[in-house]
């Protein structure tokens, strides 16, 4: 049976990048889907958006919804203080059992808790089952019509406090128009607008900073 494009890029890093070196495994995954197979990891230009965001917001508790092989979960857990962690939700077991491995190869994951199953499911059970109190950061980066109803989930199971950092991934392509529209006309929420490229590609793309109000 052959490969996944999902296995071709995860044998790259397990043959190519250095083991418990997850700086190494980022460039690694970035250097394969630049040159070899486009995928839709965040890649290096959005990518350091999302860590000077990640940095600004300095989280204990980070979530990530949509996990995919594990690019943006090792990125931002590379990150992480002692002590927090990165929860990552995924419900394709394929794209679980990939991330799964490159997480520990990058060997973060005792920072890193992939949660397998739908984000509408797993959000309403982070604070009982996952002991979650309050989110300080949220990187969506799963399918692009869920972003609004997720954030929506994420408030009516008081999963967000003043101050709360959610950045969403491809604004402008493949695009998140209902989710723009949310998020910078609610009252809830300061937003920024990050121009940006696709990864790997020279395609205007952008991510949009939401910083939840109380
Ligand atoms: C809905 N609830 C979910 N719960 C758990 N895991 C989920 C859920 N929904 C999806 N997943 C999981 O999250 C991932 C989904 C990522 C989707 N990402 C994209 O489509 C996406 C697409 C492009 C793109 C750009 C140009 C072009 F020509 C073609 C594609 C670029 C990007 O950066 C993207 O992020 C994973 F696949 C899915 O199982
Ligand atoms: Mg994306």
């Amino acid at each position: 049976m052959n490969q996944s494009k999902e296995q071709r890029i995860l044998n790259f890093v397990l043959q190519n990048a250095v083991r418990g070196d997850p700086c190494s495994v980022v460039d690694t995954i970035d250097k394969y889907c630049s040159q070899k197979e486009w995928a839709m990891n965040v890649g290096d230009e959005k990518g350091k958006i999302l860590d000077k965001t990640v940095e600004e917001a300095n989280p204990s508790v980070a979530l990530e919804l949509g996990t995919y092989c594990g690019y943006s979960a090792v990125r931002i857990s590379r990150l992480l203080k002692t002590g927090a962690r990165l929860l990552t939700v995924e419900f394709n077991p394929e794209f679980a059992a990939i991330a799964k491995q490159m997480i520990e190869f990058a060997g973060v994951q005792d920072k890193v808790k992939l949660l397998e199953g739908p984000s509408e499911e797993i959000i309403p059970q982070l604070k009982k089952k996952y002991e979650v109190d309050t989110l300080d950061f949220v990187f969506l980066d799963h399918w692009k019509d869920r972003y609004t109803p997720d954030t929506i989930l994420l408030q009516e199971c008081n999963l967000l406090r003043k101050g709360s950092i959610l950045l969403a991934d491809n604004i402008i392509f493949p695009g998140a128009p209902d989710f723009l529209n949310y998020v910078r006309k609610s009252p809830h929420f300061q937003c920024t607008n990050y121009p940006s490229h696709l990864e790997y590609m020279q395609v205007e793309d952008a991510m949009e900073k939401a910083v939840f109000l109380g």
